[in-house]
């Protein structure tokens, strides 16, 4: 079975209506309609008539649907459609080019893998289902295919395992962490992944750039994991996973790219819209001959987003992981002793004494050395993660319960106020801080 097929729509037409309140869309045939949410205000949309799709979930006729501000999505419609929008976009329009036919012929290979998988004795390397990664530039579209991929493997009963190795946006759970989860069901178009019990890992920056070394070691931990509970489960090793990657892919970011695809033993490599990396990929993997690397077109639709917009999603993520999309969680602001928080950092630390060092040496931190930090002023709106760690030399090597922000340090009463997603005590007793802050607004 091969990769590959390109698209060719019919011309779409769009019903006249104003910026704003309602107005209906007509979509041809594998026609798409993109849409960027005013900044200000939430979109409303329904179908009602034919079907259409939002990257790879159905969506039900004739129920409205509530998207947030801001939000860039399409929906797409292989037969034809009529949409109906209540409220005012920034923009929204239709298009016949998109590369979804290749997309979907992607899918109907993997597909032919997993039932292959299926069909193997449990103990053979056939029983391994794919194991994809999605790699390209920043906004070449990754998370909008690997979403489409574990949603319409889903909508054919499999569940296979979406990993999120992007530590920028974290589509998981929050930004500087990566973190892996089955899916069940075609993901929600609005709630975006469900998020039941998660395997997360905590690298603490939203930038891999500040620190390489456990980047990889957390990555490599991760796919232990994984490796683990593939081994005692045939269903899920047959569905295989989706790897979601960051769009750094020059020089350490292309080495950290190598690494997640060796770690996680990928076996299809899609690579979308840069010539040159594809042309590095298949050049470096072709010792691997059970390494498929596949080219595929961006996406005319996919939405640039400058730094100011990236960090403002990091901020709406940190936001939504305490109170919800909808404002609907209750999060609890909880005090503690400074005693009875046992806070770590990885990597820095001391660093060795030049006179211990060669000639010409330059002391560095050790990246993945644990240091237990005192409580101070800059650890204000610090977001830090719990770790399941029983151990402080079990942190780096442990996933994570969840995360906290301090809000308030009261240093005369050596007292800490944190916000965590319910009240009680913590999961576990030890606290990760890296980078990440988030300040309530
Ligand atoms: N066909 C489309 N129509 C409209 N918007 C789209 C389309 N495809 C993707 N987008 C939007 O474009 C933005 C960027 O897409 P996406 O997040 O998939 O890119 P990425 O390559 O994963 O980005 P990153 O650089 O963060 O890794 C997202 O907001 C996404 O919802």
């Amino acid at each position: 079975m091969a990769f590959g097929g390109s698209a060719v729509a019919p011309p779409s037409a769009a019903v006249a209506g104003g910026p704003s309140g309602i107005r209906q869309v007509k979509l041809e045939r594998e026609c798409e309609l993109r849409i960027e949410v005013s900044p200000d205000s939430p979109l409303r949309l329904r179908l009602l008539t034919g079907t259409a799709e939002i990257f790879g979930t159905e969506i039900a006729p004739e129920i409205w649907l509530s998207f947030p501000p801001g939000l860039k999505f399409a929906v797409f419609s292989w037969y034809g459609a009529t949409i109906e929008m209540d409220g005012a976009t920034e923009t929204d329009y239709t298009a016949d080019e998109t590369p979804m036919i290749s997309y979907v012929n992607v899918h109907a290979v993997l597909e032919g893998r997993r039932n292959r998988a299926k069909a193997s004795p449990t103990d053979s390397d056939l029983s391994e289902g794919p194991r994809v990664i999605v790699v390209g530039p920043t906004d070449s579209g990754k998370s909008t295919l690997s979403r489409m991929l574990l949603s319409w493997a889903a909508k054919q009963g499999w569940k296979p395992t979406f990993v999120d190795l992007d530590i920028g946006q974290g589509s998981i759970t929050i930004p500087g962490c990566i973190a892996a989860t089955p899916i069940e069901l075609p993901i929600d178009p609005v709630e975006g992944i469900p998020l039941e019990m998660p395997l997360v890992y905590f690298h603490g920056h939203p930038n891999p750039g500040a620190n390489v070394d456990l980047y990889k070691v957390l990555v490599k931990e991760l796919a232990q994991i994984l490796e683990r509970q593939f081994a005692g489960n045939a269903e899920s090793r047959a569905a295989g996973m989706v790897i979601n990657t960051m769009g750094w892919i020059e020089g350490v970011g292309y080495e950290l790219l190598l690494h997640s695809i060796d770690a996680l033993k990928a076996n299809v490599v899609l690579v979308l819209g840069q010539e040159k990396l594809f042309s590095m990929l298949k050049d470096v993997l072709k010792s691997k001959p059970n390494v498929d690397v596949v080219k595929l077109q961006k996406s005319g639709g996919v939405v640039t987003r400058q730094g100011i917009v990236r960090k403002k999603a990091r901020h709406f993520r940190i936001k939504e992981y305490f109170y919800g999309l909808a404002n609907d969680f209750s999060p609890h602001s909880n005090t503690a002793n400074f005693g009875d928080l046992s806070i770590y950092r990885v990597g820095g630390g001391p660093q060795a004494p030049r006179s211990a060092l060669p000639i010409g040496a330059e002391p560095a931190a050790d990246p993945t050395r644990l240091v237990h930090v005192t409580i101070s002023k800059d650890m204000h709106h610090a977001v830090l993660a719990v770790s399941f760690a029983k151990e402080p030399d079990q942190i780096i090597s442990s996933n994570v319960a969840g995360f906290i922000c301090i809000t308030e340090i009261d240093f005369d009463r050596k007292k800490i106020t944190y916000l965590a997603p319910s009240a009680g005590e913590l999961p576990g007793r030890f606290l990760i801080i890296g980078s990440l802050a988030w300040l309530e607004t």
